[in-house]
């Protein structure tokens, strides 16, 4: 049985890490509440909440944090026309807090994860243990079978070549989930009480070629590096699919990554999810995505992006090329979904005209 750590005002206070350069993004239809459990490990930052669902709501942040916070009204009125591309009634809807930060970390976490506890019972400061992933290189084209050989003790194995062992910059970090694991609605409905108990001291670099599902509720990525590519997919209201909109930015990011000589990470750090959403509302979501993505994941798997993709941006739009191209066919969604991708990359670059990520990366390919 895993329990959250209630009480963090005991924890230990920790010098706040990229305290400017890096802002948490939470999506949202429900109350903050949570932010009090965060408070001795999100204070210090800002706060970029995205308001899901009816703007006329009034979403009450806990005293003393520094925030943003955007409703619907606010993205349309910013974006115009281009507010198309942000899901509405849909988490999705967090990917407009990437856009519009200005810093070049974002951590983006759900608000029914709680602080969870390391076997030893100690609160686990989710976010210092992102930003530990992603400061550290990652090792893509080798894999190391002690883990992360950049953590305190451990190390390269023998054989692993020295002329990696350099790694390349690290572009997003993928934190997991105690209690309520990330299932689909399928294996919910089987195992309703499955509950993930296992706390796995383990970072692993996702290897180059390889995909992954990447869940939206724990994970931290660089801006600069990866951002443009972090469009969570059209999703929620008067949308097909739902629930695929993490995954779809987590298999174009890494296209982009193996592309780019980036690193993903998954593994530490955990939090605890509190609650399962309701699983037969989530085989809705989700039915449509279960048999489209046995057609989706070998296109990824064979996406090739050409030389003269040296920014985020030109992949993105290689991308969503060939996603017109080649998934148009699966059925007329994905020729929106293609062209809101495009629409994604134009309201990125006019909202972040200078960003780092306009100009080649310096990922090792
Ligand atoms: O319409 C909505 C519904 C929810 N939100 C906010 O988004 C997150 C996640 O919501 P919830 O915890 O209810 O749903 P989960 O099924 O646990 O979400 C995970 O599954 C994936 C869904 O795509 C995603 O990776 C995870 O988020 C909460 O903060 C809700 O308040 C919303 O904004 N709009
Ligand atoms: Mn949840």
């Amino acid at each position: 049985m895993v329990e959250p750590a209630t009480d963090t005002k005991t924890a230990a206070k920790v010098v706040p890490l990229l305290k400017d350069e890096l802002d948490i993004v939470i999506p949202t239809i429900r109350n903050l509440d949570f932010l009090e459990m965060w408070r001795p490990f999100f204070e210090p930052y800002h706060l970029i909440i995205v308001q899901d669902g009816d703007p006329s709501r009034t979403i009450k942040v806990p005293e003393g944090f520094d925030y943003e916070l955007y409703n619907r009204n606010d993205i349309n009125k910013i974006l115009g026309p281009k507010a198309s591309c942000i899901s509405f009634k849909d988490s999705a809807c967090r990917c407009f807090g990437y856009m519009v930060s200005k810093k070049k970390y974002i951590f983006t976490i759900d608000d029914d994860c709680f602080v969870a506890k390391d076997p030893s019972g100690k609160a686990i400061n989710a976010l210092e243990q992102h930003i530990k992933n992603i400061l550290s290189p990652s090792t893509p084209f080798f894999f190391n079978t002690l883990y992360d050989p950049y953590r305190d003790g451990a190390d390269f194995v023998r054989g692993y070549p020295f002329s990696l062992r350099e790694g390349v910059p690290t572009a997003v970090s993928h934190g997991l989930w105690l209690n309520i694991p990330d299932y689909d609605a399928p294996t919910q409905l089987v195992k309703p009480l499955e509950r993930n108990t296992r706390y796995v001291d383990a970072v692993l670099t996702i290897p180059k070629g390889t995909l992954f599902p990447m869940c939206g509720m724990n994970l931290c990525f660089d801006r600069d590096l990866i951002g443009p590519a972090m469009y969570f997919g059209l999703m929620g209201d008067g949308q097909p699919i739902g629930r695929y909109d993490d995954m779809w930015a987590g298999w174009c990011t890494k296209v982009i990554c193996d592309h780019l000589g980036l690193g993903v990470k998954t593994g530490l750090p955990y939090i605890y999810h509190s609650k399962a959403s309701n699983p037969f509302v989530n085989l809705k979501k989700e039915y449509k995505g279960i048999f489209w993505q046995e057609e989706i994941i070998p296109f990824f798997q064979a996406a090739t992006l050409s030389k003269d993709c040296t920014t985020v941006q030109k992949c993105y739009i290689e991308l969503s090329k060939q996603v017109k191209e080649k998934l148009g066919k699966v059925d007329p969604y994905f020729d929106k979904l293609a062209d809101a991708m495009v629409t994604w990359i134009e309201a990125w670059d006019e909202l972040n005209p200078s960003g780092a990520s306009a100009k080649a990366t310096n990922g090792k390919a």
